[in-house]
């Protein structure tokens, strides 16, 4: 088995499909392991990947670990193999602490974010010197590849990544609801809204990757003394640049929390 999926929530069922639609494995190379018996085998039925009981871990070449932090040191007597790499995509969670639970430096931490599930991920990736020498770097950089953009980046960055990136698709829906919830409350129907305001994000993605710099968009969209300007004035006023800095310190911070608790 090249694969072992432990954890086959919204993250590894998002890799599951990325790797065997993009071709990189197929489903038979794959195995699944889930703390919900009933999905890992709904879902390996559906791909034609195998279910797996922690015995047949050690058949695996490779494992991702996609649980919950706090599950992690519940099960990483039974996920330590001999002879597995390791590909982990747990916030907070150091390499330091994932080679001394699962006793080998073959391991890959990975960031990526919820759009993996529709191949638009931004994944960070860092491993040791053995992981890159026993070829799982380049295994877990194939992987990722297949559901979006890969980041080579340094560990002491992981959490900045995760406060931002990761965690980033929560805050744009926040400011897509807000800004809906704008529109009702000037009258817009609320469906119209929702459909807007992801439409105006999408849009706004794509102006902003043509430009330099955000503060351009910005400029060119508000007009002197036009409408736009007398909004940006509110958001201002509302301290919401300092409010998305704030999210990211936080974000940041709990990823450090977090990482400190599951050592
Ligand atoms: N969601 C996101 O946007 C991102 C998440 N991450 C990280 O990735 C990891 C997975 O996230 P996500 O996919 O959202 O999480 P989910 O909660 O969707 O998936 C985790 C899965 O692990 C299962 N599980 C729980 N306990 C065990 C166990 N003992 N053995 C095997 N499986 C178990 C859960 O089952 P059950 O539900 O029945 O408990 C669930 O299906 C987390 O560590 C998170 O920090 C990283 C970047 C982005
Ligand atoms: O909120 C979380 O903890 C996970 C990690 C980044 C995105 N979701």
């Amino acid at each position: 088995m090249r694969l072992a999926i432990v954890g086959v929530g919204k993250l590894g069922l998002a890799l599951l499909e990325g790797v065997t639609a993009r071709g990189v494995m197929s489903a038979g190379e794959i195995g699944l392991l889930d703390a919900n018996a009933g999905r890992a085998a709904e879902l390996a039925e559906r791909s034609g990947a195998r279910v797996l009981t922690p015995p047949d871990l050690r058949a695996a070449e490779r494992i991702l670990v996609s649980v919950q932090p706090r599950v992690f040191p519940e099960i990483s007597e039974w996920l330590a193999q001999e002879n597995a790499g390791y590909i982990s995509t747990m916030a907070g969670v150091s390499t330091a602490t994932l080679t001394r639970r699962l006793g080998t430096k073959r391991v890959v931490r990975v960031m990526p974010n919820l759009a993996a599930t529709i191949g638009l991920s931004q994944t960070a990736i860092t491993a040791p010197r053995e992981a890159e020498g026993a070829g799982d770097l380049a295994f877990a950089r194939q992987l990722f590849g297949s559901v979006g953009d890969v980041y080579d980046l340094p560990e002491h960055l992981f959490n900045a990544f995760t406060g931002m990136s990761a965690s980033g698709p929560a805050y744009a829906a926040v400011f897509a609801e807000a800004l809906a919830d704008g529109g009702v409350r000037m009258g817009l129907p609320r469906a119209l809204a929702h459909e807007l305001a992801a439409k105006l994000l999408v849009a706004s993605g794509e102006l902003l990757q043509q430009r330099a710099h955000p503060g351009l968009l910005k400029d060119e969209v508000a007009s002197p003394g036009g409408t736009t300007i007398a909004g940006l004035e509110v958001l201002e006023a509302a301290g919401v640049r300092g409010a998305l800095m704030g999210a990211v310190v936080a974000a940041t911070r709990r990823g450090s929390d977090l990482g400190k608790d599951q050592e």
